[in-house]
């Protein structure tokens, strides 16, 4: 994945103006790499999850949907900015995506057997039962939960393990690229690192890229390689945690450096 100059805006709606959410975004995912993006709240984190995983082309009912309106992103070579609806939904089987509330909106009529087989019954309606059922066995085992919950329904989990279901079906295909918008925000602390350290064996596993978005630097430290760090749409940090936080380029960074030193301060004197 190669973002090269990208400005993504929501166009203007009802009372609403135009909005440049990221603007002038340089950014690569190298293969087989765990890019962390992190920001603050309204930073643009999740916008550009949604473009780069090509969920773009449409919006819920009243909303509108961002536009790529200067610069581009490649994923495997596919320019976004051109991007038809066809190219979107062979997008969709190639890149694996957890929004930020997936596990929220997990379709409840369907069970857990149903919601992990879906992509690949939606790539190809055909596919062999028996294989099907096999593979749904071997997601949800993947992903730590207890076989027991195959036949239950969304509403019948714990938080945690809802996002491991998302996280299932998220990789079922085996996508090369892993697109997880804050994995763990849904989460008590206490589940937190367990489901960061899923994704991160899973990675390992399997070797496809990951683009892991959190407003959390601690979570990020868990699993990523190196960081963006965007502020306001704008990047500010590119590069490992310790030479981001080393090297401040921006008030921002420097914040989190500081915070970062004051909490390594005080779990010494603890
Ligand atoms: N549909 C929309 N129309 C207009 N502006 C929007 C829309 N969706 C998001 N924005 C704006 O774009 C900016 C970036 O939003 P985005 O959701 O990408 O941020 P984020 O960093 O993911 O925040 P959070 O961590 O709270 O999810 C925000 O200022 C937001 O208000």
């Amino acid at each position: 994945m190669l973002a090269s100059d990208l400005t993504i805006e929501y166009p203007a709606h009802g009372p609403s103006p135009a909005f440049v959410a990221v603007r002038g975004l340089d950014l690569r995912v190298q293969p087989g790499e765990v890019l962390g993006l992190l920001g603050e709240s309204g930073s643009g984190k999740s916008t550009i999850a949604r473009v780069l995983a090509g969920q773009f082309l449409e919006a819920p009912r009243g909303d509108v949907h961002p536009v790529i309106t200067g610069g581009d992103a490649e994923v495997f070579g596919e320019s976004l900015r051109k991007l038809r609806r066809r190219d979107a939904d062979r997008l969709m089987f190639e890149v694996g995506y957890v929004a930020q509330d997936a596990s929220e909106n997990l379709p409840p009529n369907f069970t857990v057997s149903e919601i992990v087989a879906e992509p690949i019954l939606l790539r190809d309606r055909h596919y062999n039962r028996k294989a099907l059922e096999a593979r749904v066995v071997t997601m949800v085992d993947a992903v730590r939960l207890p076989l027991s919950v195959i036949p239950r329904y969304p509403y019948e989990l714990s938080a945690g393990q809802r996002q491991r279901l998302a996280i299932a079906r998220a990789l079922v295909l085996d996508p090369a690229l892993l697109i997880a918008d804050e994995p763990t925000a849904a989460i008590d602390a206490l589940v937190r690192h367990s489901i960061i350290d899923l994704i991160r064996e899973l990675q390992e596993h399997s070797a496809f890229s990951a683009l892991v978005i959190s407003h959390d630097l601690a979570v990020l430290r868990r699993i990523a390689d190196r960081i963006a760090v965007l502020k306001d749409g704008v990047l500010v940090g590119y590069g490992t945690i310790d030479d981001v936080l080393a090297n401040p380029l921006h008030p921002y960074v420097e914040r989190l450096a500081s915070e970062l030193v004051g909490l390594s301060g005080a779990s010494e004197q603890d």
